[in-house]
């Protein structure tokens, strides 16, 4: 062919500062585009072959191959694929945004589905070696008999030269003359990284070459896994299969709780493998990773628009290629598919959770602990998602066994109904449970940090049904229903307890409690401790004030302490002795209830040295 020079035909004036500035924020990218490339020229070929229409020698080896020259600051991508004529040249290159996968496909999709698997989805692929390079030179030689290899090269302007090219076997090589500020990519490590990122899962096996050292080629291993496993047949994949690929692709050491393979080929196409992680610390449990291919090219990690945000606590892969990657964010959120998607793999996941429910109880009472962060935020966030899995909502009691919230409802509907007593800090409250434990009765413990928003959100959606903590409430089968009230004994304790504490907001309650042992308790009301857990958690101090605690003093009428102390309440010159174990008696039920105030603290500790001293004083006579 002689030599032609030409014009890029464009539609805006100058694209390159756009391509350069606005197209891809990430410089690295243009490495996956040119990649990508030389597999989708391979993949075109190997499609030719198959139908005949290309002249392939069977055992030929496919592969895209990188190499480097840093002392001609040169980066060369070679494949052996389909390769192009002058005429294509000059049509899928310089006519920009023209696809020439759209082409090939109208030509060939009628033969076969696979055809829609070359569509390329990242839009102006080729001319993002312009961010990097000054000057772009392609050689390529097409699969047609008696094709001339031809070489074009542009310099970043809209001026570009056709000629003949020396090529002589068929395929394409790119050629980046790369930018004084792009030196980077000519170090085999960061080009290595950035293949491991975009293209370890990449069909063609992919090679890496440093060009000044010829001999490594002999023993080179390709850097990618061209079958990966999201892609394989689920039938055919083992249990150790699906662990050997979540070590490896994310670098997790412990053993997944279990996996979900996604496999849909209609009404979009899907394929991916989600992985419900084990959670060994309460930090751990934002630490999801969903990583979304496009065609086994690696896009990007956690894209919210596509995957339901709180699928973003699992590990995962998930390989699509209906998704248009190339249009904005925001733009996908509205997307017909990525709602459809995102709903389908929802539904996988509740089905999943389901199926180990209904089949494997046991099992998934096991997951419970890892699994209920991820299942709760679901529900909150989701209500599709609340609706599938609301059955199989569960809650680990006192009793050391896991029930649904009907399961526990039912069992203690003849001590309280549509009251669900739970504990948050199963260490601080103790002595509440020791006391449900007593009476038989039990309580579900909801010590998670989204247990708060969890609990209202359940009452929202079952309503009639209350979350009472352990220590908000008595409930009648703790007291004894033998007793008189003695109402002389309650307005001695009444007083004496009220001058010691002085404390005006606290409501003091006699009652005959059945654990004789027991002195005193302190309950706070339901609505009062929400208000000042959230509080808390909004660092709100001063919301404090504005809801002050609703503290009671539960006495119980028939403990020997507190019967002494309404006596000694009576003795003008025991009154302040009594006092003194009024306040300690107050602490001590307080600190089953939480921690006390720092102030609080150093007084408690004072007395409780002073009363020993008292006791102690007492047996030396
Ligand atoms: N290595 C190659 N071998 C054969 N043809 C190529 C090669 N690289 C590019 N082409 C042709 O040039 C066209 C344009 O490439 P470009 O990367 O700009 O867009 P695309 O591959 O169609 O889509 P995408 O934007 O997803 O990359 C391709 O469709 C293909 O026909």
């Amino acid at each position: 062919m002689h030599q032609e020079n030409g014009s890029i035909s464009i539609h805006t004036e100058n694209i390159f500062p756009i391509i350069k500035k606005w197209l891809y924020s990430d410089k690295d990218i243009f490495v996956r585009e040119l990649i990508s490339n030389g597999v989708d020229a391979v993949n075109k070929l190997k499609r030719l072959s198959a139908l005949g229409e290309a002249d392939v020698a069977e055992d030929t080896k496919y592969w895209v191959r990188v190499t480097f020259d840093k002392d001609r600051k040169i980066l060369h991508f070679r494949d052996n694929g389909i390769g192009m004529t002058a005429e294509e040249v000059k049509k899928y290159i310089n006519q920009i945004a023209f696809s020439g996968a759209e082409e090939f496909l109208a030509k060939y999709q009628d033969k076969s589905d696979e055809g829609n698997q070359i569509i390329g989805h990242f839009g102006l692929g080729f001319y993002s070696a312009f961010m990097v390079a000054d000057r772009v030179q392609i050689d390529t030689l097409s699969y047609q008999k008696d094709a001339e290899a031809v070489r074009w090269v542009c310099a970043g302007g809209t001026e570009y030269e056709l000629s003949p090219s020396d090529l002589t076997e068929r395929g394409t090589t790119v050629t980046l003359y790369l930018s004084e500020e792009s030196g980077e990519f000519l170090d085999e490590f960061k080009l290595r990284e950035i293949i491991d990122k975009y293209c370890s899962f990449l069909p063609v096996e992919i090679f890496l070459q440093d060009e000044k050292q010829p001999d490594q080629a002999k023993e080179e291993k390709p850097l990618n896994d061209i079958h990966p496993l999201w892609m394989r047949d689920p039938k055919e994949c083992t249990s150790q299969d699906y662990k050997d690929f979540y070590y490896k692709v994310f670098m997790d050491y412990r053993e997944p709780l279990f996996w979900i393979h996604l496999n849909v080929d209609y009404p979009f196409h899907l394929k991916g493998i989600l992985y419900f992680p084990k959670i060994s610390t309460e930090f751990d449990r934002l630490e999801g990773k969903i990583k979304l291919f496009n065609n086994q090219v690696f896009v990007a990690d956690n894209i919210k628009e596509v995957i339901p945000e709180f699928l973003l606590l699992l590990k995962g892969v998930i390989d699509c290629t209906d998704l248009p990657l190339n249009v904005s964010r925001s733009f996908l959120q509205n997307d017909s598919n990525v709602i459809k998607i995102s709903r389908h793999i929802t539904k996988k996941v509740g089905d999943k959770l389901s199926e180990l429910f209904q089949g494997e109880r046991e099992k998934y009472n096991g997951y419970w602990e890892d699994l209920n962060p991820f299942v709760k935020y679901g529900c909150i966030r989701e209500d599709k998602f609340y609706d599938r899995v609301k059955d199989i909502l569960i809650y680990r009691t006192t009793k050391g066994d896991y029930v649904t919230l009907q399961e526990y409802l039912d069992r203690n509907k003849s001590q309280h109904e549509n009251k669900v007593f739970y504990v948050s800090d199963e260490k601080q409250q103790a002595q509440y449970i020791n006391l449900f434990k007593e009476q038989g009765l039990e309580a579900v413990i909801l010590s998670g940090t989204i247990d708060l928003h969890f609990i209202q959100f359940i009452e929202s959606k079952e309503t009639g049904v209350h979350f009472n903590r352990i220590d908000s409430d008595l409930s009648e089968s703790m007291k004894r229903t033998d007793q008189e009230d003695d109402r002389e004994m309650g307005s001695k304790l009444d007083a004496i307890f009220k001058s010691a504490l002085n404390k005006e907001q606290l409501k003091l309650q006699v009652e005959h409690l059945k654990a004789l042992e027991m002195p005193a308790m302190v309950l706070l009301s339901e609505q009062s401790r929400r208000m000042q857990d959230m509080s808390a958690l909004f660092g709100r101090g001063d919301m404090k004030n504005m809801f002050p605690d609703e503290e009671t003093l539960v006495l119980n009428a028939d403990n020997d302490l507190i019967k002494s102390i309404a006596r000694l309440g009576e003795q003008p010159d025991k009154k302040e002795e009594a006092e003194m174990i009024c306040r300690h008696v107050y602490d001590l039920a307080m600190l089953s209830h939480k921690q006390l105030e720092p102030a609080a603290m150093t007084e408690f500790i004072t007395r409780s040295n002073k009363i020993l001293s008292l006791l102690a004083q007492e047996r030396e006579g």
